[in-house]
């Protein structure tokens, strides 16, 4: 279907076509960039309400600044559209998160606007101070360093690392921040309070205006001189103490609260800004889903919906005939209030994702035994550590990318102090659209070189649910990871009895001939699934579903390795020291010589697209084990047709 663009859009194919309107004409370009995202995203997919609710300030900012020499960073970047349409790819939108196509984030490879990759929160502020940094360093005075966060990613520790060495590094540094009151679900914690007070506070306002009314009485074009910042800043400190705004006590000058749909006052501002030196703050107020009715209405919902019609608002939901197996995060949101009904011990904690984890469904139901902690992946392990230190057993639930931030956390806090916190990791292994930024592709390299972890994967919803109550037993002393996929599992029946699963026990699900395949975790049925087709063919694998990568099964692998002479590893991680690697290790340790493939995610970066192309990409998709076998086997799948 072709989308056409606004008659203002379509001639704005870089930010110099935009600054060659007229400041009145931007009214237009806001709607007619608001209204290709909605068609753009409802037929394509991707992240939805953020992007509207920035559109102005993506306008405002190419409008007004020089970019890309000027440095301008999104934070988290899913709020981007906008900029991407307005830098260049325009035509190519069509193509975003598709495999070989633009990414969903900004990417420094993809665009010489793109200054910073991005996709994990918080960063932005860390970032745009380096290039400010860095920009005083080799004299280039005239550049300027924008970063743009919302209030969400502003709770996470290193935004606030990051201020606090902006307040005193007297680089020029302009932090916009993004207030829209939420995250992906509804924002929390003191520091939304804190906003929303001086949102409203009158006195504050007050500063606003005077503010405003001093940026005004500049005469245009003169440069804002350190007099002028000086004069402007005892006003402001004249209407408010210091002390009582948390960013002016940073040493930040902060601007606002304004109207960031506002589009003519954002552009006043922003030119204002640009001739103050220093480090700066400006907060800006704006709607998630600005524009499209029902994303204003149900923010979570819309933050990333899907397919959707963009008239009715339907969002596009396969339809099926019979049960379909559930996704893993559900089953862990389920799980954890039937283990947590029974064990009063039992907490869920999430950093901030209360939807995308399942973990909302606890959270609704016993208010008091889970928590969205906001985004803040150390402090949810140390909070989960502080709590096992007095018996409490914390279901810490965090997508394995965004983990990597807490692996000291985990190290310092958690396995060195033997506390058995219940790691669930969900999204591991390959995420699809996402890309490189949200693969969890370490997490088991990274648990397993860990000293006193358990590190298991659960090949289905009933493995899922089993590993769960297994790991709140009171035998069970030690930090303990649960790693499961994006996605749905292979069990529409999945509520079964919990069952204890022996820690450090694998299965073996059928002997065969010559070959075994290992899998950890999920890809199990991958190999299953080759398995079957290669049964037709005359090859009988056998198949071993390992459960845990640490620690392994000692039995099972002399079972495996002295019985076949050739062993395939598959898992949905690094072949990098993951789990493959474990089975290597042991052999050495134990004189094999088997011949070994390990399959899994190759040593580079995998860029985005549908799970079933990256997994074939990587080579471990059912069709590349049964190739797999056949290679080990030297029979070519030809010469079976044939
Ligand atoms: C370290 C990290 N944790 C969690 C996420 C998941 N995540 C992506 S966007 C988002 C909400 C961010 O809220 P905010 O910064 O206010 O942006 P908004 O969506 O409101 O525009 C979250 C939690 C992430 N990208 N990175
Ligand atoms: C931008 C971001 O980090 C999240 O919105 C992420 O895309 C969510 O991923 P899931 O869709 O897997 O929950
Ligand atoms: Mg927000």
């Amino acid at each position: 279907m072709q989308i056409t663009p606004g008659t203002l859009l379509q001639q704005i194919n870089n930010p110099d076509d935009l600054k060659k309107l007229g400041k009145e004409q931007l009214h237009q370009v806001c709607a007619e960039l608001r209204q290709y995202i909605i068609d753009v995203v409802s037929v394509h997919g991707g992240h939805f309400a953020a992007s509207l609710g920035v559109v102005e300030l993506s306008v405002a900012l190419h409008y007004i600044y020089n970019t890309p020499y000027d440095q301008l960073v999104w934070d988290v970047g899913h709020q981007a559209y906008g900029h991407k349409i307005l830098t260049g790819r325009r035509d190519n939108f069509i193509s975003n998160r598709k495999y070989k196509g633009l990414s969903g984030f900004p990417k420094r490879s993809e665009s010489e606007y793109d200054t910073f990759g991005v996709g994990h929160s918080s960063t932005s502020i860390s970032a745009a101070l380096g290039m400010a940094m860095a920009a005083k360093i080799k004299g280039e005075t005239d550049r300027k360093s924008v970063a743009v966060i919302g209030d969400g990613s502003m709770t996470a520790g290193m935004a606030f690392e990051a201020m606090n060495h902006a307040g005193v590094a007297d680089s020029d540094v302009l932090i916009i921040l993004n207030d829209n009151c939420m995250s992906i679900d509804p924002n929390v914690g003191a520091l939304k309070e804190y906003l929303t007070d001086i949102s409203t506070s009158p006195a504050y306002n007050k500063v606003r205006d005077e503010v405003w009314n001093l940026l005004g009485k500049l005469p245009v074009g003169k440069r804002f001189t350190r007099d002028m910042a000086s004069k402007l800043e005892t006003s402001v400190k004249g209407m408010v103490n210091r002390s009582s705004n948390l960013f002016e006590s940073l040493h930040l000058r902060y601007f606002g609260p304004i109207d960031g749909h506002n589009i003519t006052k954002l552009v006043d501002t922003l030119k204002d800004l640009r001739q103050i030196p220093g480090p700066k703050l400006l907060h800006i107020i704006t709607v998630k889903g600005k524009g499209y009715a029902l994303a204003e209405k149900d923010q979570t919902k819309w933050h990333a919906p899907g397919l959707f019609d963009k008239i009715t608002g339907e969002i596009y939901k396969k339809k099926f005939d019979i049960p379909q197996p559930p996704k893993y995060q559900d089953v862990f949101g389920h799980s954890i209030i039937e283990l947590a009904e029974a064990n009063n011990k039992i907490i869920g904690i999430t950093p901030a994702m209360p939807s995308g984890s399942s973990l909302k469904f606890m959270m609704e139901k016993m208010p008091d035994r889970a928590f969205d902690v906001g985004i803040c992946e150390q402090h949810a392990v140390t909070l989960s550590a502080g709590m096992a230190t007095q018996g409490l057993r914390v279901y810490c639930n965090i997508y394995s990318s965004f983990m990597q931030r807490a692996f000291d956390q985990v190290v310092h806090d958690v396995a060195i102090q033997k506390l058995p916190v219940v790691f669930c990791l969900d999204r591991a292994g390959l995420v699809g659209e996402d890309g490189p930024t949200h693969h969890g592709a370490y997490d088991i390299p990274y648990f397993r070189c860990i000293p006193n972890m358990i590190i298991s994967a659960p090949m289905n919803e009933q493995e899922l649910r089993n590993l769960m109550y297994t790991a709140q037993l009171e035998s069970t002393e030690l930090p303990f990871v649960i790693r499961y996929p994006r996605g749905e599992g292979v069990m529409p029946e999945w509520r079964k009895p919990f069952e204890e699963i022996t820690i450090g026990k694998g299965r073996r699900l059928r002997s065969g001939k010559d070959v075994a395949i290992l899998s950890f975790g999920h890809p199990g049925n991958f190999a299953a699934a080759a398995i079957r087709e290669l049964l037709a063919e005359g090859l009988t694998p056998a198949h071993y579903d390992m459960r845990f990568a640490k620690p392994i099964d000692e039995a099972l692998l002399h079972e495996a390795l002295s019985t076949y002479g050739k062993i395939i590893t598959v898992e949905d991680g690094t072949v990098v020291g993951g789990f493959g690697s474990a089975v290597l290790e042991f052999m050495q340790q134990h004189g094999y010589k088997n011949d070994v493939r390990i399959l899994g995610i190759p040593d580079r970066i995998v860029e985005h697209g549908t799970l079933k192309e990256l997994h074939k990409e990587c080579g471990y998709d059912a069709a590349a084990i049964a190739e797999a076998v056949r290679d080990l086997c030297k029979i070519s799948v030809n010469a079976i047709v044939a």
